[in-house]
């Protein structure tokens, strides 16, 4: 079951960050403003890069010598403004005052740059030596704080600004600092402090009783710190937490910083890497200032494979400088201090072996916590947190919640529970009933039903079809989920969907990787069988066929003729792109043997379906009649289910959000 990120809990960090009520409009004003500025920019500069910087020989040679001089103005005591001699006409002003804007500005045609007044004078003074006395160059000497070069200040900086706010918006960065650019190098850390807001104790937290029973110990480290350094004994600096998305490594870590009363620095590992060079490094820098301004505190960095990617690999050809920077600053604060300050970081991560080892070495993260998906009792416990703030109706039983959510996280169960209660709202009802629940599951499983969505009628017919195919082989085949119920009413992207009560289990066998293909191939066999045409309604159970097959054979060593080969790279270091683990002559027998595994399974299907070609055909009709044919029901066309023993389950559906994930073993 893919896991939902928690979008509609309140607390849910992956929670769409609003749109900024600036809408489309908003911004072409930008680009409109920032298109003046640049053209105002242009223009109005122009004289000044106009002017051609010349060199002194080329002054002397080119100019002087050749008598095309007619004026030489000294600016600011800085540079010189060469004037030649079929300009000066047009120029009206010689009298030496501050010019007008256009003047002064239209008429230089080189300038030149000099070390000093007197230098610059004498060294024209030895070059006009032989000059006639009329022809000798007057030089003026002006002030320019004018207009032109404040412009030159102001416009870029004006532009900068005006760039920066334009990606602040489209980052929508919002934050806690509102976007302001003032901040960006700073942390945007938010910081729990003590009593006030990190309330979260290890109460909040449900099951997950050895990751408590170990990060307990952190929280000891940071109430009496003497018990453990009088005894020479050195206090961890990092702790890292590795689980799945929503298992609660968040929720932890505000724990440790609420049990042990201590200020919490929280901050998401995409924050430091930002389009900014320098940004993401500053950040890590500032971040671990304030915390060690304030210890003992809590540093947390979720999701830290974002910035703890192992450097110079991955992210394809072009190494991120930026990002490396950024773990760079990142080993380098987590060694600048010592081991007793009173600072412990703990960070968060789903991707363990993408984590650069430096990382990992001792002295920094070394203490590794293992959270994994919650048990049906952990599932229990999460529900009974989350049960809490709601009005509940008599009928909602703990026990059955937990059992038909397997291979749910923490989040996805706070998930439903948030929205069985709206369900429940919208209703208008009093409180929420269990039925609420069952609803707010399979619509985080499956997504939003859409009645209204428009089918014709012969697509209606297929999608029956396509269904009770992926049901009828479901049924009859052992080692596949335990059905329990059929829709033809779209949901999320699928317009039809077969719901399973997937079993918990770590371990897949050969036999039931074969009658999973055949369940999900299901459905097109029967389009093939009933209207001897086959159309593009199972794209996505070819995709998981096909992923699941490649899995058997190159990873999980399930093929005769590979034999007990993986090529799976646990470390995530390989980079595919630039060449693959085995030569060309394996990688056709992958081709071939997975080939091969889905061509049986389909024929296999085949004959299931025409050998119970009434049932199809009986199920497809109530499919179109009813729409929804639950488990009684399929019981009474397909007969009693050989069950393969009791099992403890939940929903699945036709979407890919279903069936195992093909790259966990
Ligand atoms: N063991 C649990 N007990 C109670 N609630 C839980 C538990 N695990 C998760 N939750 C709920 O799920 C929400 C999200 O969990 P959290 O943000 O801690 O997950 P995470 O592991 O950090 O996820 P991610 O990998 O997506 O960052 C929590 O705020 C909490 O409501
Ligand atoms: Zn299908």
């Amino acid at each position: 079951m893919k896991q939902q990120s928690n979008t509609n809990t309140p607390k849910g960090k992956k929670a769409p960050k609003p749109n900024p009520p600036s809408g489309g409009l908003g911004y072409y004003w930008v680009y409109l403003l920032l298109f003046i500025f640049l053209m105002a920019f242009t223009f109005f500069s122009n004289p000044i890069s106009g002017a051609k910087e010349i060199s002194w020989t080329f002054l002397q040679d080119s100019l002087l010598t050749q008598q095309k001089v007619s004026k030489i103005t000294v600016v600011n005591r800085e540079f010189a403004e060469i004037f030649t001699k079929n300009q000066a006409v047009k120029d009206p002003s010689s009298t030496g005052q501050a010019p007008s804007w256009f003047s002064s500005v239209e008429s230089a045609k080189y300038r030149i740059t000099i070390g000093s007044v007197e230098n610059f004078e004498s060294k024209l003074q030895t070059a006009q030596a032989d000059f006639s006395p009329e022809d000798k160059i007057d030089i003026q000497y002006q002030n320019r704080t004018s207009w032109i070069s404040l412009l030159s200040w102001i416009f870029p900086i004006a532009l900068l600004i005006l760039f920066w706010f334009f990606i602040l918006k489209r980052m929508g960065s919002g934050g806690p600092m509102g976007g302001s650019m003032l901040n960006i190098g700073k942390s945007t850390a938010k910081l729990v402090e003590k009593g006030t807001k990190s309330t979260v104790t290890f109460n909040d937290v449900a099951g997950l009783k050895e990751a408590k029973a170990e990060v307990m110990e952190v929280v000891d480290f940071l109430k009496h710190p003497e018990t453990y350094t009088e005894l020479g004994a050195k206090i961890p600096k990092g702790v890292m937490l590795v689980g799945p998305p929503g298992t609660g490594k968040t929720l932890i870590a505000k724990a440790v910083a609420g049990e042990a009363q201590v200020p919490f620095f929280s901050m998401s590992g995409s924050e430091f890497v930002e389009m900014f060079v320098g940004v993401g490094a500053s950040r890590v820098r500032d971040l671990f200032k304030r915390a060690k301004e304030k210890t003992p505190s809590i540093i947390f960095i979720d999701e830290i494979d974002a910035v703890g990617r192992s450097r110079g690999k991955g992210g394809g050809f072009q190494s991120n400088d930026e990002r490396e920077n950024t773990l760079n600053q990142l080993l380098t604060e987590l060694d600048g201090f010592g081991p007793n300050t009173g600072v412990i970081v703990l960070a968060a991560t789903n991707r363990p072996d993408v984590l650069d080892k430096a990382l990992l070495r001792p002295g920094r993260f070394d203490r590794h916590i293992y959270l994994e998906l919650p048990t049906k009792e952990e599932r229990m416990e999460i529900f009974k947190v989350h049960l809490r703030p709601l009005k509940l109706a008599k009928d909602v039983d703990v026990v059955s919640l937990a059992e038909l959510s397997p291979g749910f996280s923490g989040a996805d169960i706070a998930n439903i529970c948030n929205e069985a209660a709206l369900i429940a709202a919208r209703k208008k009802k009093k409180t929420v009933h269990y039925h609420d629940f069952l609803e707010a599951r399979d619509r985080i499983v499956g997504g939003m039903e859409r009645k209204s969505k428009i089918i014709s009628p012969k697509e209606k017919e297929t999608v029956a079809y396509h269904e009770a195919g992926h049901a009828v082989v479901s049924w009859y085949l052992k080692h596949v989920d335990s059905l329990v119920k059929v829709s033809i009413i779209p949901r999320g992207k699928s317009l039809g969907s077969t719901w399973y009560l997937p079993e918990e289990r770590q371990i897949v066998t050969k036999a039931q990787f074969i009658d999973q293909m055949c369940a999900s191939l299901g459905g097109r066999a029967a389009e093939e069988i009933v209207f001897d045409e086959i159309s593009s309604g199972a794209l996505d159970d070819l995709e998981k066929v096909t992923k699941q097959a490649y899995a058997m054979v190159s990873y999980y060593g399930l093929d005769k003729k590979i034999g007990p080969m993986s090529f799976y790279d646990s470390s995530g270091q390989n980079n595919q792109l630039l060449g693959k683990p085995y030569s060309e002559a394996m990688a056709e027998l992958i081709d071939n043997e997975a080939q091969a595994l889905i061509q049986t399974a389909y024929e296999k299907t085949k004959t299931l379906l025409l050998r119970h070609r009434n049932e199809l055909e009986n199920l497809a009709q109530l499919l179109l009649k009813q729409e929804v044919v639950e488990k009684d029901d399929l019981e009474k066309l397909l007969g009693k289910r050989i069950e393969n023993k009791t099992k403890d389950n939940s929903t699945h559906d036709d979407s890919p959000l279903s069936l195992l994930n093909t790259h966990k073993p």
